[in-house]
């Protein structure tokens, strides 16, 4: 009915370009001809990774913790696009190193203090893999139960372009070269460290291992907890919007553990992390914005969201009938 309702529409067919498929997508999800988007949230995934060790990304460690506290008082940029976009920002904590004060947004879930160094073994064992995905859910059903009708995950952890490069390259069968990127700016030799380091976690892995062994093998908790979010944001049936390279590559790793995830989930945008293409085209998604950001924190999905709501507009627009225009001839 959505599909008839839009050749109808007061504009030349076709003329929204990809913005039709995209409301048709959005009627599909909330079963009515006119969908209707009201408040966003977007669910700040936290957590440290071991292999900074490698040398890895172009800050320190203790970044990843200092800028939860950043998000808490509201000074990040996730914090800044969130307020005019009409989303409430959640931080979960599924694995920073040191002590966080409670906060009301602040969701205390710490599975370990960091994962361990996915160069030289196992990131996590399987029990903590499940618990950060468990706590990804959870935070999921606490926004879903405050009101959102729109689900971003964000990422924060020092390092983590490294761990999902690894995720992304062991999902989706790649070499190193072409997942790794530079992250926050790593020079020349940053890159081949992070390419050596994700080498190393490819090499350990075994024919028949599930997709939850791969990703506690080669790590990162919020990438783990980040696929708790969309899986619970599916099993509730709302639109999810996906973010940059970690985000996406934590949602690639729902859409193994569950396909009918792939039927809620928009691309919020397209990141400069070169890995995050590979991830996209895998999945089938066409990105809504292409800004050259390679920020994270959801930044992307949550600019994407005023644009969601705009493109459920369509369907809302008058069709040549009900306006008295006339159609084509
Ligand atoms: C101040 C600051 C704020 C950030 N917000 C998100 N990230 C992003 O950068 C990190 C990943 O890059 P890499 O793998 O190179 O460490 C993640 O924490 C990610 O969310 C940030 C990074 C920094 C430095
Ligand atoms: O693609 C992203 O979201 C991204 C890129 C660089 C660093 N952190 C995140």
């Amino acid at each position: 009915m959505a599909r008839e309702r839009m050749e109808q529409l007061t504009k030349p067919p076709r003329s929204l370009g990809f913005l039709e498929e995209v409301a048709l997508r959005l009627a599909a999800i909330q079963g009515r001809v006119k969908p209707e988007l009201g408040r966003g949230a977007v669910v700040v995934a936290a957590a440290d990774h071991g292999v900074v060790a490698e040398g890895v990304s172009a800050f320190p460690q203790e970044v990843t913790r200092q800028m939860v506290l950043n998000f808490l008082r509201g000074g990040a940029a996730i914090n800044q696009f969130a307020r005019v976009a009409d989303c409430e920002v959640y931080v979960l904590d599924a694995g920073v190193i040191g002590d966080l004060p409670d906060h009301p947004r602040l969701l205390k879930a710490k599975v370990r203090e960091g994962s361990a160094n996915l160069a030289q073994g196992p990131a996590m064992t399987l029990e903590e893999a499940e618990k950060a995905l468990q706590a990804g859910r959870r935070a999921a059903r606490r926004a879903l139960e405050e009101g959102a009708t729109l689900l971003a995950a964000g990422d924060m952890g020092i390092g983590n372009t490294t761990a999902a490069a690894a995720l992304a390259a062991a999902l989706l069968g790649l070499p190193p070269e072409q997942v790794v990127g530079r992250g926050t700016g790593v020079g020349e030799e940053g890159l081949l460290r992070k390419r050596e380091a994700v080498r190393r976690a490819l090499a350990r892995l075994r024919p028949g291992m599930g997709p939850l062994e791969v990703a506690a093998e080669v790590g990162g908790l919020e990438l783990l907890a980040i696929a708790g979010v969309y899986l619970e944001g599916a099993a509730w049936g709302v639109p999810l919007v996906l973010d940059g390279f970690p985000v996406s590559t934590g949602f690639l790793l729902a859409s193994r553990l569950d396909p009918g995830v792939l039927g809620y989930a928009f691309a919020g945008h397209l990141s400069r992390e070169p890995g995050h293409r590979a991830v996209l085209e895998a999945l089938g998604l066409r990105p809504l914005l292409d800004l050259d950001l390679a920020l994270g924190e959801g930044t992307g999905a949550v600019l994407a969201m005023p644009l969601l709501r705009a493109v459920a507009r369509i369907l809302h627009m008058a069709t040549f009938a009900e306006a008295g225009v006339s159609g084509s001839q």
